[in-house]
C-alpha cells in the first residue's frame, strides 16, 4: 500500500491564481498595489529560502514587495526604528520579520512593535489573542496553509483526532488553535506535544492527522503513524547533503499513512501563498 501524496505545490499554485485575480480587482478598483516588506537580519538559511520563494510569489501575484536586509550586528534600537517607519508608511501594507533574530535582539519586543494592522505573520499579542477567541484579523500563514491543504484536499477535520507534535508559536500553538475552532477547517479533537511529553510515540499513533513541526530530520518513523493516517509534514531542515528534508521519514511513512505532505512541495508553498493573501487583506482595510 502506498499513501497518496498530497501535492501542495499544485494546490498553492491554485491558490496563488486565485489570489492575483482578487489583487488584480482589487487594484482596479483602487489603484493601490498591496505591499509586502520582509526584514532580514543575518543570514539564518531557512529564512533565505522563504524569501526568496516569497519574493517570485509576490511578483507573480502582482504585489510589491522589498526586502530589507540588516547585519547581524544591527542593534534593537535601530531595529524598531525600521518597524516604526514601516508602520507609519502608508504605501506598505504588510510587514513580515524573518525568525529567527540573532541574540541580543528580543523577538518578543520586535513583533509587539509592529502595527497589529500591518502583522501578516499575525504574531502580536493582540492578533493572536483575536485569534484565541475566535474572531481572527489575520490567520497565521503556516497553520492557515496546513488547514486549507486538508480542506482542498479532501480530509475531514471535524471529530478528527489531530496530533501536533510541536507547540511553537509560529507553527504548533497557532494551528492548535486553529484546528481546535469552531467550524470549517476546524472542529478537530487536538493534542499538542513537544519534548516533555511522555510515550510520544504512543501519542502519534492515535492521530488521525498527524502534524510533524519540530526541525529534526528523521524525527516522525514509520512506528509512529497509525496506518491510514494522513501525515503533514511541516519540518524544513537542511540535511547533511545539502538537500531540504522535512521532519517525517518519508519513505517508511508513504507505506503506512493513508495520505502526506512531501517536503519540498508540501506545505511550504503553502505558507508563502497565504503570505499574500494576508497582505492582500491588510490593503483592504486601508481602504474601509
Ligand atoms: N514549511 C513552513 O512553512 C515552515 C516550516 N517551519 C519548519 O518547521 C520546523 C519547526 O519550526 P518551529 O516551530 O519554528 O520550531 P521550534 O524549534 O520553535 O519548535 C520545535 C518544537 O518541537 C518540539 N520538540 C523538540 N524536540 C522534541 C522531541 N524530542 N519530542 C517532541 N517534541 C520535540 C519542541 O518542544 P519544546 O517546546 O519542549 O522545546 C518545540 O515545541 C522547523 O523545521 C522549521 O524550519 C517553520 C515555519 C514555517
Ligand atoms: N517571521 C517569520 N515567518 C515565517 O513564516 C518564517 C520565518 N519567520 N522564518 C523561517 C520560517 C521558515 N518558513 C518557510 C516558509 C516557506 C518555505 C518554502 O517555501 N518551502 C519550499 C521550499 C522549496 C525550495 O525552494 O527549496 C517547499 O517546502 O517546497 C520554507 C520555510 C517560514 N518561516
Ligand atoms: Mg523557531
Amino acid at each position: 500500500m502506498s499513501a497518496s501524496i498530497i501535492d501542495g505545490k499544485r494546490i498553492a499554485k491554485e491558490l496563488r491564481e486565485e489570489i492575483a485575480g482578487r489583487v488584480a480587482s482589487f487594484r482596479g478598483e483602487h489603484s493601490i498595489q498591496p505591499k509586502l516588506v520582509a526584514i532580514l537580519v543575518g543570514e539564518d538559511p531557512a529564512s533565505q529560502v522563504y524569501i526568496r520563494n516569497k519574493q517570485r510569489a509576490c511578483e507573480q501575484a502582482g504585489l510589491a514587495s522589498s526586502l530589507i536586509r540588516l547585519p547581524d550586528s544591527v542593534s534593537q534600537s535601530e531595529l524598531l526604528g525600521q518597524i516604526e517607519d514601516l508602520n507609519q508608511a502608508p504605501d506598505v501594507h504588510g510587514i513580515l520579520v524573518q525568525l529567527p533574530l540573532p541574540e541580543g535582539i528580543s523577538a518578543d519586543l520586535v513583533l509587539r512593535a509592529i502595527r497589529p494592522e500591518k502583522d501578516v505573520d499575525c504574531f502580536h499579542p493582540e492578533n493572536v489573542g483575536m485569534l484565541a477567541i475566535g474572531t481572527p484579523r489575520f490567520l497565521p500563514c503556516t497553520p492557515a496553509g496546513v488547514v486549507e491543504l486538508l480542506k482542498r484536499s479532501g480530509v475531514e477535520t471535524r471529530g478528527a483526532h489531530v496530533v501536533i507534535c510541536g507547540r511553537s508559536n509560529i507553527v504548533g500553538k497557532p494551528l492548535a488553535l486553529m484546528m481546535m475552532q469552531k467550524g470549517d477547517g476546524g472542529d478537530a479533537t487536538v493534542s499538542v506535544c513537544h519534548s516533555r511529553s511522555r510515550n510520544l510515540e504512543e501519542l502519534t499513533r492515535q492521530a488521525d492527522i498527524l502534524v510533524a513541526a519540530v526541525g529534526r530530520e528523521g524525527f516522525i518513523t514509520g512506528s509512529m503513524i497509525r496506518p491510514g493516517a494522513t501525515v503533514i509534514d511541516v519540518g524544513t531542515n537542511r540535511s547533511a547533503n545539502g538537500k531540504l528534508v522535512g521532519d517525517v521519514v518519508f519513505e517508511e511513512a508513504v507505506e503506512i499513512a493513508g495520505a502526506i505532505t512531501p517536503v519540498p512541495g508540501g506545505v511550504g508553498p503553502m505558507t508563502v501563498t497565504l503570505l499574500l493573501e494576508n497582505t492582500l487583506r491588510g490593503a483592504r482595510r486601508t481602504v474601509r
